[in-house]
């Protein structure tokens, strides 16, 4: 591929055109708000220019509600020699141009499965999809040499390219994205009047429960709009599981001693299957998931901290799989916990130590 036109220069459009020019490809941005093109063109995304010429490959970056508006207008004024959209439901955009009675050989739709809770190209990064997956659709009808396009660009993003079927997708990612998203938004959203005093106690599990409750709405309302079969029957059997769960806390409250029992049995039953969902969740790289061992540092709050931890790990021949950072509340210091082998735990830990770092037992 040696030329792009990404239409749609928020978060995921220029994450893509930041990857495609870093590997050579001339990437032209457009997007119907010209100072997003222009800003993303700014942080070496590519050019806000209009290509001279029908471009090698036109990826649509533009909320799932415009997608096919978009690939329409670009298909029928011939602006590619393939076309793809990236939006995160992919039954309804592909019904949507055959509808309009559009050729769709030369069209894949594909969504990458990673992202931010942040939108805009300010939130761009050029590794944004590295090791995740990146879903194709193709069908029997597709284009030979698009698909060839659309895995060079997973390949220039260093995806993971995984191939499904439209309906299927929309069905996988109503159980891995969409519905954890408003449950996320629905805790997050107990905390909108509650007690300044109980909101400062926040600790990492809400964090990491709420992260995504920041996202733009806008963006979901489209995306839960074109899904919302699938998530609807989700919902209802979490529905159930949660009034299962409040049945058995009942029991707990109970005086009788059969009835707690009950409820604790309840409780433990959740928590198990809970931890059995959990082990399943991949991890890096779309790789089995592996335990790593945490080893957590005070850091004080100032700048180059963790390039010195991360040197000095590198000195003490460690290889760091995974990093998170608390921050303490009220306080300009945090901990740092370094996911690492569990062999290698042991190593870091006296490494760090001898080189004056401050470590959590
Ligand atoms: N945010 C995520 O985590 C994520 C992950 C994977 C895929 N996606 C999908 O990627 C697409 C873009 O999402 P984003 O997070 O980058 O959103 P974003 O809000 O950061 O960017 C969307 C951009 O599209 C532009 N736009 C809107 N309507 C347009 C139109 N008609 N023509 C041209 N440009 C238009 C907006 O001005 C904006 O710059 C969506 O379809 C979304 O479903 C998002
Ligand atoms: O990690 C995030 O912030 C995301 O919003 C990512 C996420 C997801 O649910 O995994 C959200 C929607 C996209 O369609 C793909 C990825």
């Amino acid at each position: 591929m040696r030329t792009a036109l990404v239409i749609g220069t928020g978060l995921i459009g220029t994450s893509a055109a930041l990857a495609l020019s870093g590997r050579g490809v001339v990437v032209h941005l457009a997007d119907h708000d010209p100072e997003q093109a222009r800003t993303a063109a700014a942080l070496g995304a590519g050019t806000d220019e209009t290509p001279d010429g029908p471009v090698d490959l036109v990826i649509v970056a533009a909320p799932p509600a415009h997608v096919a508006d978009v690939l329409a207008d670009a298909m029928r004024r011939g602006a590619a020699r393939g076309y793809i959209d990236v939006a995160s439901v992919k039954g309804g955009p592909r019904r949507e141009l055959q509808e309009r009675g559009l050729d769709l050989t030369p069209y894949i739709g594909t969504h990458p499965m990673s992202g931010r809770e942040r939108s805009g190209p300010l939130a761009a990064t050029g590794d944004l999809f590295e090791g995740r997956p990146w879903v194709l659709t193709p069908t029997g009808d597709t284009d030979t040499e698009v698909l060839n396009l659309a895995l060079e660009l997973v390949s220039h993003c260093r995806a993971v390219p995984v191939v499904m079927d439209a309906d299927a997708h929309d069905r996988a990612v109503a159980l891995v994205s969409h519905m954890p998203h408003l449950v996320s938004s629905m805790v997050a959203a107990r905390l909108e009047h509650a007690e300044e005093a109980a909101v400062r106690l926040c600790g990492q599990g809400i964090r990491d429960v709420t992260r995504i409750a920041a996202s733009d709405p806008r963006m979901w309302i489209d995306i839960l709009s074109a899904n919302p079969g699938p998530v609807a029957d989700l919902l209802t059997d979490f529905a159930a599981d949660l009034e299962e769960t409040v049945r058995a806390l009942r029991a707990l409250q109970s005086s009788d001693e059969d009835e707690r029992r009950e409820g604790s049995t309840g409780i433990a039953d959740v928590l198990r299957r809970g931890n059995a969902g959990q082990v399943r969740v991949p991890g890096k790289h779309g790789s089995a998931p592996r335990a790593y061992e945490s080893v957590t540092v005070f850091i004080d709050d100032q700048p180059g901290q963790l390039a010195r931890i991360f040197a000095d790990a590198e000195r003490a021949g460690v290889n760091i799989e995974d990093v998170r950072i608390e921050h303490a509340t009220g306080q300009q210091a945090g901990l740092v916990q370094l996911a690492v082998d569990p062999k290698a735990a042991p190593v870091l830990t006296a490494g760090l130590r001898e080189r004056g770092w401050a470590i959590r037992q």
